[in-house]
């Protein structure tokens, strides 16, 4: 279980918003977020992975605590044991396909897997800039998972694939989720794309 409520101040350009979340998260579940552009979606994946500080809250993973503002407890991103799918990728410009996965995980048979996973066993010696945006959103995806996260944290992360591709990437997600008990959190501009899979939603106002 995971149990979130945090307060982070937005800045924007016309004052200053407020973003509240007090939520929880079943293991295993996958939950997709949804809302229009600049409320904070993305800010609230960063939170959980500690990359951003909310002003207030607690985050708790379990029985462990991840953030408490009053404590003055911040886990590095690094102990929270989390994948995190960035909307722009963020692959490495040198790294190939393989050592992407090879930098997160020393299981060669794991990171087999996941190349099947996402179609691209073939494409394993190619760099990043050898590869479609379809290729290079797949393999940000198989890097989050490759070290096998509790908490998988996902920004747009079908955006460039077409529906085929899409549909069957989703379901082997599923699977694997279900197999890992990977709680999913998904933030998404076209929430349909994930019905039979999401079992929860969030929408920002
Ligand atoms: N570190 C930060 N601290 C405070 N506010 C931030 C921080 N980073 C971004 N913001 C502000 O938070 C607001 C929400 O941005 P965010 O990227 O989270 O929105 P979003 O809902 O993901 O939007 P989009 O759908 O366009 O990706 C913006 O006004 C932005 O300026």
């Amino acid at each position: 279980m995971i149990s979130i409520n945090i307060e982070k101040k937005l800045k924007a350009y016309h004052g200053q918003q407020v973003l509240h979340i007090d939520k929880q998260f079943a293991t295993g579940s996958v939950t997709k977020i949804h809302g229009p552009s600049g409320s904070g979606k993305t800010t609230f994946l960063k939170v959980i992975a500690g990359l951003i500080s909310p002003e207030k809250g607690i985050i708790k993973v379990d029985n462990e605590t991840w953030f408490n503002s009053e404590a003055k407890v911040s886990l590095s991103t690094q102990k929270r044991n989390i994948g995190f799918v960035f909307q722009q990728y963020a692959l490495f410009p040198n790294m190939t396909v393989r050592q992407h996965l090879e930098y997160a995980t020393g299981d060669e048979k794991w990171i087999n897997k996941l190349l099947l996973l996402g179609k691209l066993e073939s494409l394993q010696t190619h760099k990043p800039d050898y590869l479609s945006g379809g290729q290079q959103q797949r393999l940000a995806i198989l890097r989050a998972l490759a070290t096998k996260p509790r908490l998988l944290l996902m920004d747009e992360p079908f955006s460039a694939l077409d529906a085929k591709m899409k549909t069957e990437l989703m379901a082997e997600l599923k699977t694997l989720s279900k197999e890992l008990k990977i709680t999913t959190i998904i933030v998404s501009h076209n929430p349909q794309e994930l019905d039979g899979w999401a079992d929860e939603e969030i929408v920002f106002s």
